[in-house]
């Protein structure tokens, strides 16, 4: 059945995969994977958001998820720290795990989860705090400092790796809220590497920057994962062939094709994934 999107021009045809048990193309599978996700479907009330995706999370890699607006990306990131547990008619099956565990075991505690599987949003939301605070406020409630030194050296470093201390080092005190768009979010990122995540999610992080921020994030992004796993979703093909080593599209709640980034933008496979490379739909 086809899906013929009518709310603006040029009209759009969305095609839908030919089969329900069609298999994702290319390996869903890596050597070293930090997280693995098993056959999951998610659920708004009877709509039903995500089908059957599996896929592994490798250790150290930045992975982008790509595809049409409404494919499922985001709520697929949500799944991977139970963000959507907040959400009340939204049900996940099948298996998440993180380094062998599951995520959704009744035993885990969402809290420290979502510390090891942290989160930088679309739009740069620093608490209404200090920029110091902004930072500190994680190892703080999760005790992983015991003294002010130690807080004040946590602070120093994940400025440092955020990229922003230099910009930042003599107004501590001041509040978050008052730097730049592209400030706000790197010291997101700091507050999110604050915890020394496993982990970090990135739904659009550069969504809302301008070319420049985006670039700084984006050399960050970079940076970052020699230490942490990272994955981002992005509507901008061209960021997610930029920052990513791997790539994984999504199209109408499934997973349709994953690959190293290069080959999924330079040879895909499936015919979904080709129309949209090349810019016939999304
Ligand atoms: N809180 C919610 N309640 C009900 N339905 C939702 C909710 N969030 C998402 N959906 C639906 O689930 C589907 C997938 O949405 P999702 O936001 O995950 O897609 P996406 O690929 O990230 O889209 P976009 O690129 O536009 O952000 C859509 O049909 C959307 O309408």
């Amino acid at each position: 059945m086809d899906m013929t999107l009518t709310t603006s021009e040029p009209v759009l045809t969305i095609k839908e995969p030919s089969s329900v048990t069609e298999k994702t193309v290319g390996s869903v599978h890596v050597d070293n994977p930090r997280m693995q996700a098993k056959n999951v479907d998610v659920y708004y009330d009877d709509k039903h958001a995500i089908q059957d995706v599996t896929i592994d999370i490798g250790a150290n890699e930045v992975i982008a998820f790509i595809g049409p607006s409404g494919c499922g990306k985001s709520t697929f990131l949500r799944c991977l720290n139970r963000m959507n547990d907040t959400i009340d008619i939204c049900r996940v099956e099948g298996s998440i795990t993180i380094d062998g565990k599951d995520i959704y075991d009744p035993s885990v505690d969402v809290v420290p989860l979502r510390a090891r599987v942290g989160m930088v949003f679309q739009k740069p939301n620093p608490f209404p705090k200090s920029i110091y605070d902004n930072v500190a406020y994680g190892p703080r409630i999760h005790g992983l400092v015991e003294s002010k030194a130690e807080l004040d050296e946590v602070v120093e470093q994940s400025l440092t790796r955020a990229g922003l201390w230099g910009e930042v080092k003599d107004r501590l005190d001041q509040p978050g809220t008052g730097l730049s768009g592209g400030q706000q979010q790197r010291l997101c990122i700091a507050r999110a590497i604050a915890v020394s995540p496993e982990v970090i999610l990135m739904d659009e992080p550069c969504s809302a920057l301008d070319p420049i921020a985006t670039a700084r994030i984006e050399e960050l992004i970079h940076e970052l994962s020699d230490q942490f796993t990272i994955v981002i979703v992005t509507h901008s093909m061209q960021q997610a062939a930029r920052v990513s080593s791997r790539t994984a599209y999504f199209h109408l709640g499934k997973l349709i094709e994953v690959g190293p980034t290069k080959q999924i933008f330079t040879s895909p496979q499936h015919e979904l994934t080709q129309d949209y490379i090349t810019g016939r739909f999304g």
